[in-house]
C-alpha cells in the first residue's frame, strides 16, 4: 500500500491507498506527525510520498527518518504526469501541483480550474493538453476572519457558525456575510472569467473548507475533498521506477 503525507499550514493529512482506493485518511499535527507510527503499524506500507508547504520540525523529520520504506520527497525535481509551466518551480507549493495532477487524472483531455480552499484559497489552471499554467493564491476562510479581527481595533473574532443574512444587520453578520460572500463572489468570478476563455471548462473544489453556496455555482462544481491526496498517490505511482 501507498502512504501519502500532505503537510499543510494548519494540519497534516496522511492517507493510505490500496491501488487507487483510499483506505484511511488521518488528520495529524503538522508539528509532530505523532500518528505516523500507528498508521505504519496498522497497514503494510510499501512506499510513501511527502509533500510539505512548511519547514519541518525536528520531531517530524525524525518520525519520517524512522520509516522503513522508500520515501519520495515531492519537489521541483520530481517527474510529473503534467507539464509545469510555473516560472518558479522551486517556489511552487506542491500541494497545488498535487491538486492539479489529481484533477487531470479524473478528466484527462479537459481544461480544468482547481480550487483548493484550505489555509489559503488557491486557483489553478491545467489545460486539455495536461499543461499546468499556474494560478492564484488568496486568503482562506479562517485567515479572513482572523485578519479582520487582528488588524483592527473593534472587529471581533467571528466564525462561520451563526446568523447569516445577505447584507449585515450588525457587526457579527456584517463580518460573517462579508467573508463568506467575498469567497463566493471570488469563486464565481473566477468560474465566469475562465469559462469565457475556456467554454468547456470543468471546475473542481477541494480542501478542508467546503462552502454550501446558495447559487447555481454548486451544481457546476465537482467537490472532492481528497483531490490533493489522490494527486499525490498518482505522483508516487508515476515515480515507481525511480524510488
Ligand atoms: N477529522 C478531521 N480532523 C481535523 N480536521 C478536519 C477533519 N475533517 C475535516 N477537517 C477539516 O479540514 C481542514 C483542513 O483543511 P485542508 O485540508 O485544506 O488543510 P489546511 O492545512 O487548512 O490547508 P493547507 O493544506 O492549504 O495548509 C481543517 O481545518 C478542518 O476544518
Ligand atoms: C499557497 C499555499 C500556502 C497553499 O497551501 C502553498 O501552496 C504555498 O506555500 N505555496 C508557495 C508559493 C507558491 O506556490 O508559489
Ligand atoms: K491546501
Amino acid at each position: 500500500m501507498n502512504l501519502i503525507i500532505d503537510i499543510g499550514n494548519t494540519i497534516a493529512k496522511m492517507a493510505v491507498f490500496d491501488g487507487g482506493r483510499i483506505v484511511e485518511v488521518v488528520y495529524d499535527s503538522n508539528l509532530t506527525l505523532e500518528r505516523l507510527p500507528e498508521v505504519c503499524r496498522t497497514y503494510t506500507i510499501e512506499k510513501a510520498i511527502v509533500a510539505t508547504v512548511i519547514d519541518l520540525s525536528r520531531e517530524v523529520l525524525s518520525q519520517l527518518e524512522g520509516m522503513a520504506v522508500p520515501i519520495l520527497w515531492l519537489n521541483e525535481k520530481t517527474s510529473l504526469p503534467v507539464e509545469n509551466l510555473y516560472e518558479t518551480p522551486r517556489t511552487l507549493g506542491y500541494d497545488r501541483m498535487a491538486a492539479v495532477v489529481g484533477a487531470n487524472e479524473q478528466f484527462p483531455g479537459r481544461d480544468i480550474l482547481v480550487i483548493d480552499a484550505g489555509t489559503c484559497i488557491t486557483y489553478e489552471f491545467v489545460d486539455a493538453a495536461a499543461r499546468y499554467h499556474g494560478g492564484n493564491i488568496s486568503p482562506g476562510l479562517q485567515m479572513r476572519f482572523k485578519a479582520l479581527h487582528q488588524f483592527t481595533g473593534r472587529l471581533p473574532m467571528v466564525t462561520l457558525e451563526g446568523r447569516m443574512v445577505p447584507m449585515g444587520k450588525d457587526t457579527d453578520t456584517a463580518i460573517r456575510a462579508g467573508v463568506l460572500k467575498g469567497i463566493e463572489y471570488e469563486i464565481s468570478g473566477y468560474v465566469t472569467a475562465m469559462k469565457h476563455k475556456y467554454p468547456e471548462l470543468l471546475v473542481f473544489l477541494t480542501g478542508g473548507d467546503d462552502f454550501s453556496f446558495d447559487t447555481n455555482l454548486k451544481s457546476i462544481i465537482f467537490a472532492d475533498r481528497f483531490l490533493v491526496l489522490k494527486g499525490l498517490n498518482r505522483i508516487l505511482n508515476y515515480n515507481n521506477d525511480r524510488l
